[in-house]
């Protein structure tokens, strides 16, 4: 899985954060340094949301601050109100002082938010519109959604193992656009008295570009192939996404472009998903392509994400929600906050090493065995999330004696 994660250096991107690669410090990280005794330092807003999201993000956090201790890097944590729990408290899904803080940070770990309590609220009063108002406001644009089959995991894919054993895919989705930010939107009422619900899906050619170009350099560094999923057949939306990808493409000429129509897509990950390298599509298909993906995989509580945009801090995430349905009973994988944590260590922070402790714990507790009940397979152990989070903890520490023995 190590080998899967690294396979795609988003920090050898041009929009992410290069400093540990010898790019210059930006002047929050200088800021940083020149505050702490310890060699590097960053400020990293938690904020844990709604349901399973704090459960998972604890043990995530204990991870993170072993994980980066055995590099001598210093994290100072701030934890923030956002989604049920913010509005429950203020009023508000994302409160002013919970953005203003994500975007002082140098990245942020989200877990979770949403929940029956808040369903029927009027959509400027949902956790999931504080969440989208986050992502549009630190402005990022690019979703990258790792779907790896772990050979440990194999038997917990829905697949037959011969169809799951060794895919390896990676979904960029483009995050702060399309519908689910689009105008028009509301309710209203047609020719006829009947209600409606509507919303737009609308993309800009700059807004297609940029996503295409990370999904091209992604893919570069990845097997070379680059599938665009749309719905040129139908939709205007897609039309203008199909033409601006494919002249894109004259830019990449060692990139193997080819296109989707999202409803093949969707058939043809669980009929061979082998086939696909890397994906990229649009918010909505995005969404539930990858949570599809997830299933390949074994668990959606296994899928990290990385979100992030031209300049200031990313957003690190599972790509689950907040499982309102086991949520308080110890019963969460938190495997996937967890290499949502590593994946903020490399494409963050540039901090590769720390973020490899972590991806090869996670490998490693996998290998002695320990299975949420989500991943659970007869012969494996189950345990609950805190347990894990133990697990994975023990084995970043027995890195630790095993590199003072060598
Ligand atoms: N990024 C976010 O914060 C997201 C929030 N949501 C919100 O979450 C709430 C629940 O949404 P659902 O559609 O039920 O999706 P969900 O992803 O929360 O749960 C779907 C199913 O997967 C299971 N599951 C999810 N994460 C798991 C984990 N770590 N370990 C074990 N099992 C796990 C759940 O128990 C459930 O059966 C809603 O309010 C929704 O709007 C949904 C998706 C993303
Ligand atoms: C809850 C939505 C706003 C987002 C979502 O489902 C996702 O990003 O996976
Ligand atoms: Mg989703």
């Amino acid at each position: 899985m190590a080998a899967a994660l690294q396979a795609t250096p988003l920090k050898t991107l041009a929009f992410s954060r290069r400093r540990a690669a010898g790019a210059p410090l930006r002047p929050r990280q200088m800021a940083s340094f020149r505050c702490s005794a310890a060699a590097r330092s960053y400020n990293i807003t938690l904020l844990p949301g709604d349901g399973i999201g704090p459960e998972v993000v604890a043990v995530a956090k204990d991870v993170l601050s072993l994980a980066v201790a055995l590099e001598g890097v210093e994290l100072r944590f701030q934890e923030k109100l956002m989604g049920g729990s913010a509005l429950d408290a203020t009023g508000v899904p994302l409160p002013d002082e919970t953005l203003a803080a994500a975007r002082d940070s140098d990245a942020v770990l989200l877990g979770a938010i949403g929940g029956y309590k808040w369903d029927n609220n009027e959509k400027h009063l949902k956790p999931e519109t504080g969440l989208l108002q986050l992502r549009a406001g630190l402005r990022v644009f690019a979703n990258l959604r790792p779907a790896a089959v772990l050979p440990q995991l194999v038997d917990a894919s829905t697949l037959k193992k011969e169809v799951a054993e060794g895919v390896d895919i990676m979904v960029v989705r483009e995050l702060t656009g399309g519908i689910y930010f689009g105008k028009p939107r509301g309710f209203g009422t047609n020719d006829n008295g009947d209600e409606t619900g509507f919303n737009t899906e609308v993309y800009s050619a700059s807004e297609i570009d940029r996503i295409a170009r990370v999904a091209f350099e992604v893919a570069r560094k990845r097997r070379g192939k680059l599938c665009s999923v749309d719905k040129a057949n139908v939709l205007e939306a897609s039309m203008l996404w199909r033409r601006r990808v494919t002249a894109l493409a004259s830019e990449f000429p060692d990139i193997e472009l080819s296109h989707m129509y999202v409803d093949n897509a969707a058939m043809q990950l669980v009929r061979n998903p082998k086939q696909f390298d890397t994906i990229v599509t649009n918010n909505i298909f995005g969404d539930i392509l990858s949570d599809e993906a997830s299933m390949i995989t074994g668990s959606i509580g296994m899928l990290p994400s990385a979100s992030v945009g031209e300049s200031g801090p990313g957003l690190f995430e599972p790509i689950h929600g907040s499982a309102p349905d086991i949520a308080g009973q110890d019963k969460a994988n938190p495997l996937a906050t967890i290499l949502s944590a590593a994946m903020l260590l490399r494409y963050g922070l540039g901090e590769e090493n720390a973020a490899k402790r972590i991806e090869s714990a996670v490998t490693e507790t996998l290998n002695q065995g320990f299975r949420t009940g989500d991943i659970y397979s007869p012969g494996t152990t189950l345990v609950g999330c805190k347990r894990m989070g133990e697990e994975v903890l023990k084995t970043v520490e027995s890195q630790k004696a095993m590199a003072a023995i060598n």
